[in-house]
């Protein structure tokens, strides 16, 4: 983090920070070992595995925030090298199943994640509220867990997707939207029909089994788990 005066600094050690944690918001100091450079690591996964979707929604205005975020220039999808080559062998299988890979988010600039603290810290700001998160109060969405205060998708190797039917381009029925901020979403949830947990779990296992891991909030999240990062937090913008 850039020098600060002795007491600006005391104030952010003394107040803003314990002050943001309490509220779950650690990330309105963003964290100060967040590196600003590309490594050669990093690739356009589009580049790497063929046919896949992409619906980089941080990038539009459809998302949570409603509008776009910070540090996402392009409608681009970057991940580290190996969990873009695991994520390729998925898409193998997943097209002999039929099915395509829709991919909404892969890396994640720290000053997205900084805009998303913003955003709820504004708790006036309820547009979204209907359609992302109808069942629970703003000031609980980093508490709950489903906006992470430091997120594995700033380490690179942590993806966003579903599953599409190639013969139709419909995506697969998962029981809720993408970014729908409720236990509806959790993996497990038995609020969802068969056909919808059966959709939910053809994803997971084909995650799994090129070695990423699922989130037991959000049926979408997964982290490469041998990840190359698994202690650094990037923050080069997407472009
Ligand atoms: C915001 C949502 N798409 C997501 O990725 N949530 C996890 C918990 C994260 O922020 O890392
Ligand atoms: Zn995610």
């Amino acid at each position: 983090m850039a020098f600060l005066p002795p007491v600006v600094a005391r104030l952010m050690d003394q107040v803003v920070k314990p002050a943001a944690l309490v509220l779950g918001l650690s990330t309105l100091v963003p964290p100060a070992e967040a590196r600003t450079d590309r490594p050669a690591t990093f690739v356009d996964v589009a580049q790497l595995v063929p046919g896949l979707i992409l619906d980089v929604r941080y990038h539009g205005a459809d998302n949570f925030v409603g509008t776009r975020v910070d540090g996402y220039e392009a409608a681009r999808c970057f991940l580290t090298r190996p969990a873009a080559e695991a994520l390729a062998k998925v898409a193998e299988d997943a097209r002999r199943q039929g099915y395509l890979l829709k991919l909404f988010d892969c890396y994640r600039p720290a000053r997205a994640v900084a805009h998303f603290a913003r955003w709820a810290a504004d708790l006036a700001d309820e547009r979204t509220k209907a359609t992302y998160y109808p069942d629970l109060d703003k000031s609980e969405l980093f508490k709950e867990g489903y906006i992470a205060s430091r997120s594995g998708h700033s380490r690179g190797s942590t993806l966003d997707l579903t599953l599409v039917h190639a013969a139709t381009g419909a995506e697969a029925d998962m029981g809720t939207p993408f970014d729908l901020f409720s236990p509806l979403s959790w993996p497990d949830s038995d609020a969802v029909t068969a056909s919808q947990k059966a959709n939910r779990i053809r994803l997971a296992d084909l995650m799994k089994r090129h070695g990423f891991a699922p989130f037991a909030k959000e049926w979408w999240h997964f982290t490469l788990k041998d990840e190359p990062f698994p202690n650094t937090y990037f923050d080069f913008p997407i472009r």
